[in-house]
């Protein structure tokens, strides 16, 4: 670990001349541009996945699981900007002045923070090719589609939101998700871009405790809209409903029919604490390449298809409905036989069309064979991961035999809960640490890139789940029970 470090100022910090924390740095006086910090969570999709891409509604929760991205301003003399994401073993620099900027602000192309875009620019796309193309290039060509996807998030929400005034920074970002897995580990990074950058532009209020839930509303929805754009590059036809729960939080009913309008959220906050067992078949797919998989079967099977859409849709809003009743006890065993049955529809259809896999059909019957809960895929499927809803009375040897069956056979199984906050700002990345000097401690760049595994990311800058630190605030919005988007 290094002993000196670089704070918002960019100035050299020598941490050694009081005790240091292990894997913090002391805070440094008044930096004029402190570090700060940006996190967003994970998802699942309980019903709607894929219909959701076709106008349909879904219902998807947070995950414990989540981004975290450390921004972390340079010097006036510093006109760079680098990306280190060690998660997939990417590190880009680029020069800030050699940037496209001129096509990205020519009338008719610039966007403001406020504005809603909803498609990518093919002009803004093409100028960013040259800047692309350097990245990674002794990479494989798969490992080089994962680097470029994520640099094309970013670069498009940079040239789209900065200018050229914008100071040197560096971005780090670290995430406790699985890749590629269905659990949304895209839209969290998304989400953390969008929120850090409209930051850094200074067009967000808050978070603050005592924040109207309107104004707060107001500015997830504007870090929701950036998210749906940096998602738009690394998935080519996404819904948004991912980057919408990673935004707001808990759990959602999210539908998007009109895509040049926004969508329709409601928040459910009283989405039920389910028991759900989250299995990993640690089979990487693009979530771009199965959307594509529907998008075909769409256009080869129009009728069969829209039918199957439909009824996931009814599946879903069955579920809603249920959740959103004056007598829904989360505790009666008939509500989870229900929500189960409606698993088990919703994973059918999705085996339907086309987007199963072996390993998830093998989770599956592991867990029908036990009589221990009702399964599905969630997220893209093609692999990623299942969900299981328990059984009230699965009996604890039954289970444990299941999960000793899932280690064997190469599964990963998750603990996470469903339902925590949405996209989350550290600002100064500072936290409270009893025992420092002055009771806080500034988060070390060197420490955040070399914490090992999702422990010790959680452990040193936790946001969430079992080790959520004091200092992290949220932006809070109020509870709806209607429709306010297209419907
Ligand atoms: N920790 C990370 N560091 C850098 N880039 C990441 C990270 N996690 C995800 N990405 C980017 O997101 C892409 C994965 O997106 P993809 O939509 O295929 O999977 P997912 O979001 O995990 O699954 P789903 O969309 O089904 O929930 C990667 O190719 C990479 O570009
Ligand atoms: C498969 C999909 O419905 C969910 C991915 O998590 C795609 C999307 O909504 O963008």
């Amino acid at each position: 670990m290094a002993s000196a470090k670089v704070n918002g100022t960019g100035s050299n910090v020598n941490a050694s001349s009081s005790p240091r924390m292990p894997g913090l740095a002391r805070k440094p006086s008044s930096p004029m541009n402190p570090a700060f910090m940006t996190s967003a969570p994970g998802k699942v999709i309980v019903y709607g996945e894929h219909a959701v891409v076709h106008g349909k509604a879904a219902m998807a929760a947070t995950i414990s699981l989540r981004s975290y991205l450390l921004v972390t301003t340079l010097s006036k003399s510093h006109r760079t900007i680098s990306l280190k994401f060690p998660d997939i073993g990417f590190n880009h620099t680029w020069n800030i002045d050699e940037l496209p900027w001129s096509t990205f602000s020519a009338p008719g192309k610039k966007k403001m923070y406020y504005d809603l875009v909803t498609c990518l620019d093919p002009d803004l796309v093409k100028a960013m090719q040259p800047h692309l193309s350097g990245v990674s290039p002794e990479v494989s060509d798969e490992k080089r589609k994962v680097h470029r996807a994520a640099a094309s998030s970013f670069l498009y929400l940079f040239l789209s939101l900065g200018s050229q005034t914008f100071p040197g920074c560096v971005y780090t970002l670290r995430s406790t998700l699985p890749i590629g897995a269905g659990l949304g580990s895209s839209a969290s990074i998304s989400v953390c871009l969008s929120a850090a950058l409209l930051l850094q532009i200074r067009t967000l209020a808050g978070p603050h405790e005592d924040q109207p839930p309107d104004e707060a509303e107001l500015q997830l929805e504007r870090i929701n809209r950036w998210a749906f754009v940096g998602e738009l590059n690394i998935h080519g036809n996404p819904s948004g409903v991912d980057n919408t729960v990673s935004s707001y939080g808990k759990a959602v009913l999210f539908k998007r029919g009109d895509y040049t309008k926004p969508p329709s959220t409601i928040p459910l906050h009283n989405f039920p604490e389910l028991p759900l067992l989250l299995v990993n078949t640690r089979q990487n797919r693009s979530t771009a390449t199965e959307v594509a998989k529907v998008g075909a079967l769409k256009k080869s099977m129009p009728a069969i298809t829209d039918l199957m859409l439909e009824a996931i849709e009814k599946v879903t809003s069955t579920a809603h409905k249920l959740i959103c009743s004056p007598d829904f006890d989360e505790n009666d065993p008939k509500t989870t036989e229900t929500l189960g049955t409606l698993m088990n529809i919703n994973h059918g259809l999705l085996v339907s069309l086309g987007v199963s896999h072996p390993r998830l059909e093998r989770i599956r019957e592991l867990v029908d064979f036990g009589g221990l809960g009702w399964t599905k895929l969630t997220g893209a499927g093609g692999g990623g991961c299942a969900i299981t809803l328990l059984r009230p009375d699965a009996a604890p040897d039954r289970l444990k035999e299941l999960e000793k069956k899932l280690d064997a056979e190469d599964f990963e199984r998750f603990e996470t809960t469903l339902g925590g906050d949405g996209v989350g700002v550290l600002f100064p990345a500072v936290l409270r640490q009893e025992g420092a000097e002055d009771g806080s401690v500034e988060i070390d760049q060197e420490a955040f890139l070399e914490a090992e595994g999702e422990d010790g990311v959680e452990r040193l800058v936790g946001a969430g789940g079992r080790a959520k630190k004091e200092g992290w605030k949220f932006w809070r919005v109020a509870e709806k029970n209607h429709y306010d988007g297209d419907e």
